[in-house]
């Protein structure tokens, strides 16, 4: 049998896209998911094992039944917003369960582990580039909860040995260039799904949330980097780590920065259809810019991502939100 890697989250918008990598690359993906945001429609590249992460007991059958070579930690709570109204939720959900899972790894004598930080751990930082030796500031409990999970693998490196890759997303876009899997989330809250969604009729308008930030246009500036090329990076991290490399922190993002207003334009060029929009208030949390200033991914991985344009992000997405498996 192809050695298994558990993907937490894998049926989720990343887990699914990493399954089809992990896939195509030899390995056979094992989803761990208790669908609370993710669709079983999604696992298609190998089997779902449907559980809770918080279930300790569930987890340490689930490593026993497959004996995972590495696991890909996704699963996460991961809004901005609602992690500013509920933080407990987040704490929970992301730091106890992340804690239960790296015991349950450790348990089972798996020592690889790959982890979804994001740059929301740097929080506001004006001015400053964003690479892997960055302070992290974060401002709202979602990056905080990513964190306190990146202390978490250093600790358990140096006490038992956990391997790690640890990589920091920028803002993950785009979907499978065939579109067997792409982005749902619900809620949706993201950027350029519910942009597309309302070029298509599906919603009113899309709400720009806030235009006075410090940036040339008022709008938030992100670094957007397509799904394909994030997961072709996993399986480069895991590679890694089977390597017996050492424990490294990359960022993924394309190094670009695009505001809201630049991603409403392009996405009328992309689909040839008018955006309507409404100008709304802030959304608590956002940082008015977070663009990836490294290349230490491109360089020690040999990541070569192929599809992050902004232009192809926006016209994978929107192949994505025509097929017949996209339910807005
Ligand atoms: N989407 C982005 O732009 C982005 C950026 C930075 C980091 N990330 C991180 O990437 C990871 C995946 O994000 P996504 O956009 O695919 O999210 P997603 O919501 O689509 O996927 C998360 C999956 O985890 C599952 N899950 C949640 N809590 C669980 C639990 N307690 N037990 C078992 N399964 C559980 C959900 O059902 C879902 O399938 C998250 O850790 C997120 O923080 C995402
Ligand atoms: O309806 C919307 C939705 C978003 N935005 C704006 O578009 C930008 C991108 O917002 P997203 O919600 O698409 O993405 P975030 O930047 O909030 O969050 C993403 O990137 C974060 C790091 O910045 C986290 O990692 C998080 O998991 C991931 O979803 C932000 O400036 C946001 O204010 C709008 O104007 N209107």
């Amino acid at each position: 049998m192809a050695d298994v890697v558990l993907v937490t989250g894998g049926a989720g918008y990343i887990g699914s896209h990493a399954c089809k990598a992990l896939r195509a690359a030899g390995y056979l993906p094992v989803a761990y998911d208790n669908l609370s945001t993710g669709c079983r429609e999604a696992v298609k590249f190998g089997p779902l094992e449907e559980g809770d992460l918080a279930d300790r007991a569930r987890l340490d059958e689930v490593f026993a039944k497959w004996q995972p070579v590495a696991v890909m930690h996704f699963a996460a709570l991961s809004l901005v917003g609602e992690s500013m109204k509920d933080p407990a939720k987040y704490w929970r959900t992301n730091v106890l369960c992340g804690l239960n899972l790296i015991e349950a790894t450790l348990a089972a004598g798996c020592r690889n582990f790959v982890f979804s930080s994001t740059c929301a751990t740097y929080g506001d930082q004006d001015g400053v580039v964003l690479n892997e030796d960055t302070p992290q500031y974060p401002i709202n409990a979602y990056g905080g909860s990513k964190r306190a999970i990146e202390d978490m693998l250093r600790d358990f490196g140096a006490s038992h040995g956990l391997n790690s890759v640890i990589f920091r997303y920028f803002n993950v876009a785009g979907a499978d260039p065939q579109a067997e899997v792409g982005e749902q989330h619900v809620p949706e809250t993201h950027l350029i799904p519910l942009m597309l969604d309302a070029i298509a009729g599906k919603r009113p308008a899309l709400t720009v949330f806030g235009s006075d930030y410090p940036t040339p246009d008022g709008t938030c500036i992100r670094d957007y980097v397509h799904v394909s090329d994030l997961v072709d990076a996993h399986v480069l991290g895991l590679k890694w780590l089977e390597a017996g490399k050492p424990s490294r922190v990359f960022c993924l993002g394309s190094g670009e920065g695009y505001s809201v207003r630049e991603v409403i334009a392009r996405s009328r060029e992309v689909t040839n259809r008018e955006v309507p929009i409404i100008e709304g208030d802030r959304r608590p949390g956002d940082a008015a810019k977070l663009v990836s200033g490294s290349t230490r991914a491109l360089q020690e991985l040999g990541w070569t991502p192929q599809r992050s344009a902004l232009s192809t992000m926006i016209a994978d997405a929107w192949r994505w939100h025509q097929a017949p498996e996209y339910e807005s």
